[in-house]
């Protein structure tokens, strides 16, 4: 199977590491910067970083209208921490979503008792055992709807599901250097492009 591209959208957050995660997983990677790039690529990775700073620049540069075309169109979609917020339709505390895709409600900073940052190793269902996630002022996911499959809890709060083309977690799995998260939506890629 030929290599397939994955973008990242660029518009604040860890761009750069996503793009060094995607390549040293065998990924084309591109940072895309404006809605026209879109386009060309096969999946699409919504970074961490700061959810209301990525939503103010997403309406800046008239993207909203984009990425949700992009998500209609059945392209995989992956949302790392401000990524997964930007995602679900539903955010604790907020009156309207962002781009308002995949069916989970989610709520900002929640580990906040903790440390701000802090690293566990979880087991994430299919996709890998004791992976090291990296939490870092992380979103949790309240609650699910019934096409949304959990795929793990810490402390027990969901981090990671996904509901057919939309993978999410609270995580950042591009700081480090396991390959396995970003394996596996490369593969979600690779699959949805066959078919
Ligand atoms: N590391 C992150 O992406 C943090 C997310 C951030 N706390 C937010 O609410 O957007």
């Amino acid at each position: 199977m030929s290599t397939v591209k994955v973008g990242v959208l660029g518009l604040q957050g860890a761009v750069r590491e996503h793009i060094r995660a995607l390549e040293a997983s065998g990924a084309e990677a591109v940072v895309v910067k404006n809605t026209e790039q879109l386009v060309d690529v096969d999946g699409l990775i919504i970074p961490g970083g700061e959810s209301t700073t990525i939503r103010r620049l997403i309406d800046k540069y008239e993207f909203m209208e984009s990425l949700r075309e992009f998500a209609a169109s059945g392209k995989p979609m992956f949302g790392t921490c401000a990524g997964l917020i930007l995602l679900a339709k539903s955010i604790e505390g907020y009156k309207e979503p962002h781009i308002g895709v995949m069916d989970i409600q989610v709520e900002r900073n929640s580990f906040g008792r903790q440390k701000e940052s802090f690293e566990a190793n979880i087991d994430i269902v299919g996709i890998a055992d004791q992976f090291p996630a990296v939490f870092i002022r992380a979103p949790h996911i309240v609650s699910a709807g019934e096409n949304v499959e959990i795929l793990a809890k810490h402390n027990g709060r969901i981090v990671v599901a996904r509901e057919g083309q939309f993978l999410g977690c609270s995580f950042h799995p591009e700081l480090t250097n396991d390959t396995r998260f970003t394996d596996y939506f490369i593969n979600m890629v690779k699959i949805a492009r066959v078919y």
